[in-house]
């Protein structure tokens, strides 16, 4: 292969037709390329127009990873210039299509690292070796895929939503995208599907659980962890039954962050504090019922219920203002089932005059007149118009998340919400939501998305060279967002817009590396935080 070749297939190095007629003399790349040459902005928005040619939001999805592996900058500066239009395209919900399809629409590897469980242990150094190819990691972003948004078991293709995420990472903080690695861990999958398709790319046989999938985890944990020593190591949707283990496995060790749990909390706790800034009601008066009590519902509830106590509630009281629903109904603590996390939040059975009956969400939510209502349930539609009728019938402005992911999963649809509530609703989605019209108010819905924080946070545990990620840097992240609302705006958002994203991205990213810098928690001293976040951001230019 010639050099020219080489600068031309690797997306880090490669400009295309934006190579100088030096450049081009150079790097052996003299008759290589059409003879113009063109500015960035002169690709960008031949890229565009391209990608507006495109009829459907996955072929959309597919000519802007095309060009991402052709070349980084371009892929960056064109998604800086159209963030909003972008995020649902190249990440959720498109990204669920693509990960559902995602050996009939392989193309190449896209600089990730596949870790197998079949392989000897000892590979797993090799293998991050290769990926890396010698580049400076900082952020790994990793999924098991056990649990990817709401739609299950993917195993190998779930690589997608760690290629996904980082390009959210650096799109929304200007993380160096030469300094990430997507990597997946195939542990095989109990997804009947993929076992049965003979184009499937990833090891076909079922889930490996217990210690020799814990020695999987491990080996690559610390294998990493040794060869990149400033990483910031991002947790993925992995399933119920490992992701809360696994974190707590290592957050006083390394910076470790587990999105699903951590940056799902935050979010949503800032927009239930956007939401109050709104209604003016307070924090210790409000009764919460999480549906779907699982990685992101009990994180969520969790963080939600740290605020309670650091709000000087004390924590046997603040547990009462909690109801966790999941598929068997309001969890009691008789429930030989219930994971550690749920535990704490369980309820006794003598509290009700009729417990037993409490096993749909109707039935809970009759019985204890939440104000806020959160899903992560998996299930759609199931926010339904009594349901929320009911919820609306006892508080003044129901506060109300379906968050679970991608839209055909969703609790409910913000339209829908409103008009039941007449206006009253105070609203977060995972996915984005376009403004709506209603009763003569232009409601703007907050997107109540991990995607909103989990950027800032990394910036700021990069650029501050934070040792750890604890609850108190999680806590300053949602409060950092959590202001940032219009309240005297009719129909404003619980959460500011994905319009402002890198600058809110800055802002948490502040909040945080403010955090571990007060406390000493940083590998280098760091005079000045500002200073640090701005270094440490990269920018898509030639
Ligand atoms: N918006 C966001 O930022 C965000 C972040 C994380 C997760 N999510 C979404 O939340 C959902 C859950 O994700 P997770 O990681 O917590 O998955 P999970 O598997 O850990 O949790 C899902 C929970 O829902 C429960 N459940 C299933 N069917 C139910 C039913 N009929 N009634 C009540 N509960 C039921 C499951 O038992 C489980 O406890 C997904 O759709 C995901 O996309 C959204
Ligand atoms: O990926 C997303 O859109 C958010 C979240 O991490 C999820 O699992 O749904
Ligand atoms: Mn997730």
């Amino acid at each position: 292969m010639s050099f020219g070749y080489d600068i031309l297939n690797n997306p880090f190095k490669n400009k295309g037709t934006a190579f100088t007629k030096e450049e081009r003399k150079e790097l052996g790349l003299e008759g290589m390329l059409p003879p113009y040459v063109q500015t960035l902005q002169e690709q960008v928005d031949q890229a565009y127009a391209q990608f507006q040619s495109k009829p459907s939001d996955l072929e959309k999805r597919v000519f802007l990873m095309t060009l991402f592996n052709e070349n980084r900058v371009l892929f960056y500066k064109l998604f800086s210039q159209h963030v909003v239009e972008f995020m649902p395209i190249v990440y959720d919900p498109t990204i669920a299509e693509t990960i559902e399809n995602y050996s009939e629409l392989f193309v190449q590897p896209q600089n990730a690292t596949f870790l197998s469980i079949d392989d000897d242990l000892d590979s797993i150094k090799t293998s991050l070796k290769n990926a890396a190819e010698g580049r400076d990691i900082r952020l790994i972003v990793v999924t098991d895929a056990e649990g990817i948004l709401g739609i299950g078991d993917w195993a190998t293709n779930g690589v997608d939503i760690a290629v996904g995420k980082l390009m959210v990472y650096t799109a929304a903080a200007g993380i160096d995208p030469s300094q990430v690695l997507p990597v997946v861990l195939d542990a095989g999958t109990n997804n009947e599907e993929l076992l049965k398709d003979p184009m499937y790319l990833g090891n076909r046989h079922e889930r490996v659980y217990g210690e020799k999938y814990h020695k999987f985890v491990d080996t690559f944990v610390e294998d990493a962890e040794e060869m990149f020593p400033e990483m910031y190591l991002h947790f993925e949707d992995f399933g119920r039954s490992n992701a809360a283990e696994i974190l707590d496995r290592y957050k006083d060790k390394y910076t470790v962050f587990n999105d699903d749990i951590q940056g799902t909390g935050i979010i949503v706790l800032a927009g239930i504090l956007g939401a109050l800034n709104i209604s003016g009601e307070e924090m210790k008066d409000q009764t919460y019922v999480s549906f779907g009590a699982g990685s992101a519902g009990t994180g969520i509830v969790s963080r939600v219920y740290d605020e309670f106590v650091q709000q000087g509630m004390d924590p046997e009281e603040a547990k009462k203002h909690f109801y966790l629903v999941d598929k068997q109904g309001l969890l009691f603590d008789d429930d030989d089932t219930l994971t550690p996390q749920q535990k704490p939040f369980a309820r006794s059975r003598s509290e009700f005059d009729d417990a037993d009956s409490l096993t749909t969400l109707e039935a809970v939510v009759k019985e204890v007149h939440p104000t806020i209502l959160v899903g992560t349930s998996t299930q759609p539609n199931t926010f339904t118009e009594e349901i929320v009728k009911e919820m609306a019938a006892h508080t003044e402005r129901p506060i109300i998340f379906p968050i679970s992911n991608p839209t055909k999963l969703a609790e409910a649809k913000a339209e829908d919400l409103l008009k039941w509530t007449d206006g009253k609703a105070l609203i977060g989605t995972g996915i984005p939501v376009n403004d709506i019209e209603y009763n003569g108010t232009t409601y703007q819905i907050g997107q109540a998305n991990n995607a909103l924080v989990y950027p800032g946070l990394g910036l700021g545990a990069i650029a501050a060279t934070a040792t750890v990620l604890d609850d108190e840097m999680i806590s300053a992240a949602a409060h950092s967002l959590g202001g940032i609302v219009d309240t005297d705006k009719p129909g404003a958002a619980v959460l500011p817009p994905v319009s402002k994203l890198d600058q809110f991205s800055t802002t948490v990213a502040k909040a945080v590396a403010d955090s571990a810098v007060k406390r000493g928690l940083t590998r280098e001293d760091i005079k000045d935080v500002d200073q640090a976040i701005e270094d440490t951001k990269w920018e898509p230019k030639y």
